[in-house]
């Protein structure tokens, strides 16, 4: 790789660097050959430089340049620490946490036993068209339940990690000594998404590391969670960086135009010429013509990419809907029109497989103490508690709620003799929990976990399919070794799985905070938020249709701007799509429907033929 005279400038540069750049200008590949050059030249023994990221998928790919990079001796990569912002936060608490008042021994509240304990309030204020006052007064009660669970019961939620990092740094210069002896250096990766909170902890740690900030502003996409536009500014306000800029450079998608057409995106300002490696592309809006389009785009797209010999090609399918990851995932699987299936994996919010693996990993544990089936009926309710993470629906809600009541009812039946109603949601539940605890057991992890598995799918309780169905998206065994090689050693040791419930908690945990995912490969469909930081080789950004309803007003949702509407076109829209579409480094293609293409693909003047064919 020749670096460009900007990078170089980077390498020769010290004290805290500000590095901005578009996509693909190269900013991470510089900061980890200007790391290594720091730790061959100025770490002393023990001492690590600590990449902060925000999400695992960055950190993989960043790990990934690093092997990539073969003139980065080994000892040198083994002195850049590469971490999640949560992971480096979490490592803070645990050792540090009881100086600032929390209690000795914490716990991590993973985000669906967070959705679990925040459940009650949000059920009390409602999930659905409130108002600002409402959502604030509900925000500032689910604010007040966190902090008591972290202060009294040692139970931190993600959400908290930084302000009491803040706290915590703010209040101990010992601390913020100890930890810049351990990290003299500090690179933020995407700072343009640091919202206040962590903006504290980055202040406290700029007193005493050097920090090397990487940004693009027009790549903030978290200001839903507070990420502000002036990030940069407080940045060059508090620490005078050096600053360089590669704002000019591509490297990603050299040779192509998809870097203009990002830019183009934010300015709503389009070229007359096609873009080379961009195709927009209309298809008829019903679903199985939505959906034999999207399967269609995704042969060719393959094929391009095995024809021209790539190793390890990769395909995102990026959709603007948690709902729609799981629609096309399904077209895929099982495509419309007898079109051949598409193997491919899909990225999918983990709350409700979490949840659902569980009750699967309940079911292969012996009944220890006479409680299993309350314990059975805590998960179910659990389940539908948590399935939505923050977000629930009311309906999820008053499910957890009906399956609690009916188990009451079912207790209360058993403490005086009679019979259970027969239309009691609980008789099926029971009945198909009967099925599975008769369910001989083998010691064989894989072999047990489908059995019981499958018994849901198959039962009576269509609340049970659901968990069966949940669960078979995250293949959960297939998930990292240890939970599968950790069963099998329970079974050994205990000859059951007598722990099976902590082990498959505790590998949830660890792979939230694993970094060694590897980059995807394939095809893979997955929500556009979580394409951040990430590249592929090919993309295709597939939304949604307007949907005709007697009467009504078109159904109108998964679309890239909320309703396909100009009044809902703001910055984010604009920067989000940027994103998605700059993911790839050969082609992008978008699908959008013929008759009411995406809002942001239209110019503001409509007289002239554009380069992308709207
Ligand atoms: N000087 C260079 N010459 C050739 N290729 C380069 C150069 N610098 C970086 N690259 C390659 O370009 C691609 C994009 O670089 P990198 O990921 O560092 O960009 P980035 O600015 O961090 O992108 P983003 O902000 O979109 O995540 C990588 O595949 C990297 O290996």
């Amino acid at each position: 790789m020749k670096l460009t005279d900007k990078q170089k400038e980077i390498l020769g540069q010290g004290g805290h660097l500000l590095v901005t750049g578009g996509p693909g200008s190269g900013k991470t590949t510089i900061s980890i050959l200007k790391a290594a050059q720091i730790a061959e030249k100025d770490l002393r023994p023990g001492q690590k430089i600590l990449f902060l990221s925000f999400a695992r998928a960055t950190v993989s790919r960043v790990v990934e340049t690093i092997e990539y990079e073969q003139n980065i001796p080994s000892e040198q990569k083994l002195r850049i620490e590469v971490e999640t912002y949560h992971s480096f936060f979490w490592r803070i608490l645990k050792a540090h946490g009881y100086l600032t008042g929390l209690p000795r021994r914490l716990s991590i509240l993973s985000p669906s036993a967070e959705a679990i304990a925040l459940s009650g309030i949000r059920l009390q204020h409602g999930t659905r068209g409130l108002s600002d006052e409402q959502k604030k007064a509900k925000s500032a009660a689910e604010n007040i339940e966190r902090e008591r669970l972290a202060r009294v019961e040692g139970r931190v939620c993600f959400d908290l990690y930084a302000t009491l990092v803040g706290d915590l740094l703010h209040g101990s210069e010992r601390i913020r000594k100890l930890i810049a002896t351990m990290h003299p250096v500090v690179i933020l990766d995407e700072f343009q998404d640091t919202n206040d909170a962590q903006w504290r902890v980055v202040q406290a740690l700029g007193k005493c590391s050097t920090l090397l900030a990487l940004a693009d502003p027009e790549q903030r996409i978290y200001d839903w969670l507070g990420a502000s536009p002036e990030r940069l500014d407080h940045f060059r306000d508090s620490f005078k960086p050096s600053e360089v800029d590669l704002s000019s450079d591509n490297h990603r998608s050299a040779g192509t135009d998809i870097a203009l057409f990002g830019n183009h995106i934010l300015t709503g300002k389009f070229q007359t010429t096609p873009y080379a490696g961009v195709k927009v592309e209309q298809y008829n809006p019903n679903i199985n013509q939505a959906f034999s389009r999207l399967v269609t785009t995704a042969y060719q797209a393959r094929n391009r990419l095995v024809s021209a010999g790539r190793k390890d090609w990769s395909l995102a399918i990026l959709v603007p809907t948690k709902e729609m990851t799981r629609m096309a995932s399904d077209a895929l699987r099982a495509p419309p029109a007898g079109l051949t299936a598409v193997p491919h994996a899909a990225v999918i919010e983990m709350d409700a497989a979490i949840l659902s693996a569980e009750i699967i990993a309940l079911l292969l544990e012996p009944d220890n103490d006479g409680r299993h089936f309350e314990q059975f009926i805590a998960l179910a309710t659990n389940y539908y508690q948590g399935k939505g993470g923050d977000d629930p629906t009311i309906a999820a809600l008053d499910e957890a709620a009906k399956i609690a009541k009916a188990y009451e009812e079912y207790v209360a039946c058993r403490v005086t003799g009679k019979a259970l109603r027969k239309n009691s949601i609980l008789v099926a539940m029971r009945a198909v929990y009967d099925a599975a605890r008769k369910q001989a057991l083998t010691g064989v992890p894989d072999q047990d976990w489908q059995a019981v598995r499958r018994i849901l799918e198959g039962g009576a309780c269509k609340r049970l399919q659901e968990i069966a169905d949940q669960v078979r998206n995250i293949r959960v065994l297939d998930r990292g070794v240890e939970l599968r090689q950790e069963l099998s050693q329970d079974w050994r040791d205990n000859g059951s799985y007598l722990n099976a419930l902590t082990i498959t908690r505790q590998a949830f945990v660890r792979e939230h905070f694993s970094t060694n995912a590897k980059p995807e490969t394939g095809v893979v469909v997955m929500n556009m938020h979580k394409a951040k930081g990430k590249q592929f080789d090919e993309v295709i950004i597939f939304e949604g249709w307007p949907i005709r309803r007697k009467g009504q007003p078109p159904f109108n949702s998964h679309r890239i701007v909320r309703y396909n509407t100009r009044e809902n076109v703001n910055d984010q829209a604009r920067q989000n799509l940027r994103v998605s579409v700059t993911r790839g480094k050969r082609h992008t293609t978008i699908l959008t429907p013929r008759g009411d293409p995406c809002v942001l693909l239209q110019s503001a003047s409509r007289a002239r033929p554009f380069g992308i064919g709207l």
